[in-house]
This record gives structure tokens, C-alpha cells and sequence, in this order.
């Protein structure tokens, strides 16, 4: 079915028509029989493009399915998704990636990319079949064993090196074990002793940091740092940047706009890895995001169900959703930030970091039509029981947020319109 775009404002600016043909693709002008979405008033932006998102199948599918964490991916604006290889089995062999793969396909509604682990069922010790992951249908490029960080640095070295390769990265989830270990649970400073709660302080997150962007130096290999959540790792990621060292970063919704006093009511809908820092990190993660020291957007969508959640703080699952909400949460914390902007740090760039050539295109004759239509203005009050995730571990919840996703388009096909799967 062709389509024509209305009068979309493309990146916020002029205000035009989009034509997609029957085969998925922009064209240059309106084909016959055209169905015919009205986008007066709407800012239409590449397909988002999510480096960090875990779907529970296999293992988990009460939390998560392929096809529910696809349909709250489109009601987010995403084209794309990253799903990590923390599942039960945990995607380690050519033949776990691929049947991932193939779920995202079957589901239809954005592309599921898996992302390899790094090492053998995350256990940091022996590197898993990065080269036949690499080599499968699937063509996994990303590979981390995000929830674990590759901890000790021969392997990060060796992974690095492997990867190389093929111009594979290794996504990077920096946590130093020995200084903050598995009972760690909110940030260290004045109100984790207060709460009585194991800290986790930033600086097993900026060692890992620092010695990452090291390895990527000595290897002349990719690494991306998932979720950065401190002000230390911030410097040091713009010192690599400036010495032109081959690393990426991204930031989650939550780390840009929720600080850790939220967990002094110790609610574990907050509580996520790593945790929600104060203010001073939140300041210097919106510099970062804006100056383009960080590259990028990504969820961290990481559904529980009730029953892994509903426990003393000490004792819950870390992970929040987001992927219906990110471009509200974007918005809503930096509210200066251009659309191209947007476009950049949550669709163009994650693109080029996985390698997704089909993504994160200029919305012009040529590309494959991937797109979100968005009411720049909507004051939208999150519901977390109106969600397509099976999970309610939404910290959003009975907020405002800024911006509605209104229609999604994937390749050339309407998967969500009016703010509802199609
Ligand atoms: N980000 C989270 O808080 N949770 C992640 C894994 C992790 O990074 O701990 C999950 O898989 O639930």
C-alpha cells in the first residue's frame, strides 16, 4: 500500500509531503491510490533507533515477548531495536541470535536486532561465538553481556580485538564488581546511608570507563558504553574523544531527568542499574547529551514482572520500561534541544553505532520509509496500565511528559496510527 505524508514539518522545519510506494521506499511524488495520513502540525523524524533493549524471550515471556517489547517499540517511535543477550538461554550461539532474529521478523512491526554476549552465558570468562554470531542470518555487529560488565581485562581485550575483525563493537556495562557488588543497590553518598541501602558508587563505574577507553586505544577497536550514568565518566569520555579513541556512549531517559531522592519512599519502581544519581550527574549527562560527548538515546527498557518487582528494595529486580516513553522523557528534560537533534541522538546515530545502513536515513526519495509523526506540543500523562508491555515497572507513571507519538511508519507500513497500534 503507497502512502502520502501530509504536510509534516521534516526535522521541525519546513513544513512538506512524503510519498512511500507500494515496495516500502520514499519516492518523489504521490503514487495512485495512495492512502493519505494527515501530519498538519506534526514533526515527522526518522524512525527511532533503540541501542538497549531487553525482551525476556526466551525464558521470561510473562515479562516480555519479542511481539509485545516490538509493539511498545512502535508506540515509542521506533523503528529499530537492539535486544540484549541477557534471556534464558542467554544469546550466546549463532542459533539463539537467529531465532531472535526471526521472532523480530515474524512480530513485523521494527527491526529486532540481536546483540550477541560477549561471553559464554555472561559468566565473563570465556568469549562466546562472536565470529558465527557475526556470521549467522542474524549478522550481529553488537555484542555486550549488559547486566554483567566484562570485568576482567583480558577478556575485554581479547573480545575487543576479535571483533575488530569484522568491525563488530562491544558494548560495555561498567560496573566494577569489587567496588560495587552484586548487593549494591543505590547510589553511594549521604542518602544510601541514611536509607540503610549497599551503595553503588560512580567510581566502579568510571574505572571501567576509563580502562574501556584504553583498551579501545591499545586495540584499535570499538567500544561503546551503555548506559552512562556519572558526571567522572562524562570527563572521561570527553578526554577519549578529544585523543580521537573509538568510543561511543549513550544515556537512558531516566538517568536524564529522575536523581536518586526519589528512593528515599523505597519504592522499588525506581530502582535500576545503575542507579538514579543527584542532580549534579543528571546536569552534567544533559551538557554531555547536548555537546555530543555522549552519542546517544537508548532505553535500558528492561520489564519485570510484578512478582520480581514487588519486594524490599534490597531484594527487586533493577530495571524500569521505557520504550513507550523516551521521546516524551527527552523532550521533557531538555526541552531546548532541536529536533535534528532528536533525529541525531536517537535515530541517525544509533544507527551508525550498530551498523543498521537501512535506519536512521534522511527522510528523502531513496531511503526505506521510516518514520515518526510527532505532536510537538501534547502534554500527555503517563498510564502505565495503558502500555503494550506486559510489564508495569513504569516509573513514569501518572507524570506529564512533553510530545506524543502519533503515528509510526516502518517500512512503509503504518504500524501505529493515532497514537494506537494499527
Ligand atoms: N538495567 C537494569 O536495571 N536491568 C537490566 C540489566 C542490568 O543492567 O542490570 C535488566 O535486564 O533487567
Amino acid at each position: 500500500m503507497s502512502l502520502v505524508i501530509k504536510g509534516a514539518a521534516l526535522l521541525g522545519e519546513q513544513a512538506c509531503d512524503l510519498y512511500v510506494d507500494d515496495s516500502g521506499m520514499f519516492v518523489d511524488s504521490a503514487l495512485d491510490g495512495a492512502e493519505t495520513i494527515d501530519a498538519d502540525g506534526l514533526v515527522a523524524l526518522p524512525g527511532l533507533v533503540d541501542l538497549h533493549t531487553h525482551l525476556r524471550e526466551p525464558g521470561r515471556e510473562d515479562a516480555e515477548t519479542v511481539l509485545t517489547g516490538s509493539q511498545a517499540a512502535a508506540l515509542g517511535g521506533y523503528t529499530a531495536i537492539l535486544a540484549m543477550a541477557n534471556t534464558s538461554p542467554v544469546t550466546d550461539t549463532a542459533e539463539a541470535a537467529t531465532r531472535v532474529w526471526e521472532l523480530g521478523r515474524e512480530a513485523g512491526l521494527v527491526h529486532v536486532e540481536p546483540v550477541g554476549a560477549v561471553t559464554r552465558g555472561l559468566a565473563g570468562e570465556e568469549l562466546a561465538e562472536l565470529g558465527l554470531m557475526h556470521r549467522s542470518r542474524a549478522g550481529v555487529t553488537v555484542f555486550s553481556d549488559d547486566g554483567k560488565c566484562v570485568h576482567d581485562a583480558r577478556v575485554m581485550r581479547r573480545a575487543l580485538e576479535y571483533v575488530k575483525a569484522f568491525g563488530g563493537v562491544v558494548s560495555q556495562h561498567s560496573q566494577d564488581p569489587s567496588l560495587a557488588g552484586p548487593a549494591a543497590c543505590c547510589h553511594e553518598g549521604e542518602l544510601s546511608g541514611r536509607l540503610g541501602l549497599p551503595g553503588w558508587p560512580g567510581i566502579a563505574e568510571e574505572v571501567i570507563v576509563a580502562r574501556d577507553v584504553m583498551l579501545a586505544r591499545h586495540t584499535g577497536s570499538r567500544v561503546h558504553v551503555a548506559h552512562v550514568s556519572t558526571a567522572g565518566s562524562v570527563e572521561v569520555l570527553r578526554w577519549a574523544k578529544a585523543q580521537k579513541i573509538d568510543v561511543t556512549a549513550e544515556v537512558t531517559p531516566h538517568h536524564l531527568l529522575l536523581t536518586t531522592d526519589l528512593l528515599t519512599g523505597y519504592d522499588p519502581t525506581y530502582k535500576v542499574n545503575p542507579p538514579l544519581r543527584p542532580q549534579e550527574d543528571v546536569d552534567a549527562l544533559r551538557e554531555a547529551l547536548r555537546d555530543g560527548t555522549i552519542d546517544a538515546v537508548a532505553t535500558d527498557h528492561a520489564p519485570h514482572a510484578r512478582h520480581d518487582k514487588e519486594h524490599a528494595f534490597v531484594d527487586a529486580a533493577f530495571g524500569m520500561v521505557g520504550l513507550e516513553t523516551a521521546l516524551g522523557v527527552v523532550r521533557t528534560a531538555l526541552p531546548d534541544l532541536s529536533w535534528s537533534d532528536v533525529a541525531r541522538v536517537m535515530s541517525t546515530t544509533p544507527a551508525r553505532i550498530a551498523g543498521l545502513a537501512d535506519q536512521g536515513r534522511p527522510l528523502a526519495a531513496g531511503s526505506p520509509a521510516h518514520v515518526v509523526l510527532v505532536d510537538p506540543d501534547a502534554a500527555v500523562t503517563v498510564d502505565r496500565d495503558a502500555s503494550a508491555s506486559l510489564s508495569r515497572n513504569n516509573p513514569w507513571h501518572g507524570r506529564g511528559l512533553t510530545s506524543r507519538v502519533v503515528h509510526t511508519v516502518y517500512a512503509g507500513r503504518v504500524t501505529v496510527r493515532d497514537g494506537a497500534l494499527a
